[in-house]
């Protein structure tokens, strides 16, 4: 008989990309796959298109500071943890496996009430309130990043990596440049905003394009940005979210801008794509992007650049610098940081 796992985590395609990349390795034939993510969040879009049983519960955006939304948010929270203890008694998991984001604090407390193994992992440089909140409740904790080690109970914590999907890194560049339209001749470069986008980003980007004309440009701009000026250029090609293309598109980059997204960079890193990163702000975010890319810049795969800073001059001035560092960058980005945390999750849920 297979035994069951539930997957959990949402909110923004940083909290689902990574259980998906796992959940294509499990072998089904040894495991029931289920998930359990909010009732409209975007987990919901990205489970359903690869065919696993979604439910979809309560959930409510957790806060560090008391208000009238907090208090309505408690509530759906709680009703999130009946929900979830409703789901849990029904499908009877050998495990959870919680990826973070909100609709996964309501899992995680159902579960430990049922006495149900917890694995969770963190994909920021410093745990976002959710893990932060998981934390005490789960059985094991795996991170992304070696510093994150000081923010967990030592025993149960081990720094394993990003659990990237193995799809993004078979990719084939001749395929990128025949969807693009582009010339394999001359250097691609990316400009990916994160999964929601990043208005900033894209109106520079846009603002810069007389500057770049040595470049083919991929932009990634988030659900409703493409802009409609903009559109049937040769060299310059927008696209809101792709999915079945992007190993194809990454295959062919030689440059990347991004945002701080931890899945992103990481994602970059195995790819060894030298990358400008331009994190969240503070105000826009708890600030886990700039620590994200602080340590990618320490350790020489990346150059960062603030939002506060940035504008088409300073732009294009710090792509020609990640240009003169490449070769540097991509010799750093054969080091250990890339450890195989797929393989490492894999074995780990095999052995419950
Ligand atoms: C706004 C926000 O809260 N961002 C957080 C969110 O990142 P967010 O989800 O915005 O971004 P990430 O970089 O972590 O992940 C994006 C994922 O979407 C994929 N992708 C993107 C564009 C596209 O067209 N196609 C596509 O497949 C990327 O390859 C990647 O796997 O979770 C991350 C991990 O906890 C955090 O580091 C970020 O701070």
């Amino acid at each position: 008989m297979k035994k069951t796992i539930v997957f959990t985590g949402g909110g923004s395609a940083g909290h689902v990309t990574p259980n998906i990349a796992i959940i294509d390795e499990l072998d089904q034939n040894v495991w029931d796959v289920q998930y359990i993510g909010s009732k409209n969040g975007i987990e919901k879009e990205l489970i359903e298109k690869i065919s696993i049983p979604y439910h979809g519960i309560s959930s409510g955006k957790l806060r560090r500071y008391l208000d009238f939304e907090n208090v309505k948010d408690g509530f759906r929270v709680l009703k999130g943890c009946l929900d979830a203890r409703r789901v849990l008694r029904k499908l009877k998991p050998a495990l959870v496996f919680s990826k973070g984001g909100f609709v996964s604090v309501p899992v995680i407390i159902a579960a430990k009430s049922l006495k149900i193994p917890v694995l969770i992992h963190e994909s920021d440089m410093t745990p976002g309130l959710a893990n932060k909140i998981a934390q005490r409740f789960a059985t094991k904790i795996f991170t992304s990043f070696e510093e994150t080690l000081n923010y967990f109970p030592k025993d149960k914590t081990a720094a394993i990596g990003s659990p990237i999907r193995r799809g993004i890194l078979k990719g084939s560049p001749y395929k990128g440049i025949e969807l693009l339209g582009f010339d394999r001749r001359r250097p691609v470069l990316t400009v990916m905003g994160g999964s929601l986008g990043a208005k900033k980003i894209n109106e520079t980007i846009r603002a810069a394009l007389p500057q770049l004309k040595d470049y083919q440009i991929i932009h990634l701009c988030g659900k409703g940005n493409v802009d409609e000026n903009y559109a049937n250029q040769k060299d310059y090609k927008q696209y809101e979210y792709v999915h079945d293309e992007l190993p194809h598109f990454l295959a062919a980059t030689d440059f990347v801008i991004t945002r701080g997204g931890s899945n992103s960079i990481f994602e970059f890193l195995a790819l060894r794509i030298p990358m400008l990163i331009i994190p969240l702000t503070k105000n826009q975010s708890r600030g886990d992007q700039i620590l994200n890319g602080k340590s990618f810049q320490e350790k020489g795969y990346a150059m960062m650049l603030e939002e506060e800073h940035l504008s088409a001059e300073t732009l294009v001035k710090h792509l020609a610098d990640l240009k003169s560092k490449r070769d540097d960058m991509k010799q750093k980005m054969t080091s250990l940081d890339r450890k195989d945390a797929i393989g490492i999750l894999i074995e780990e849920i095999n052995g419950r």
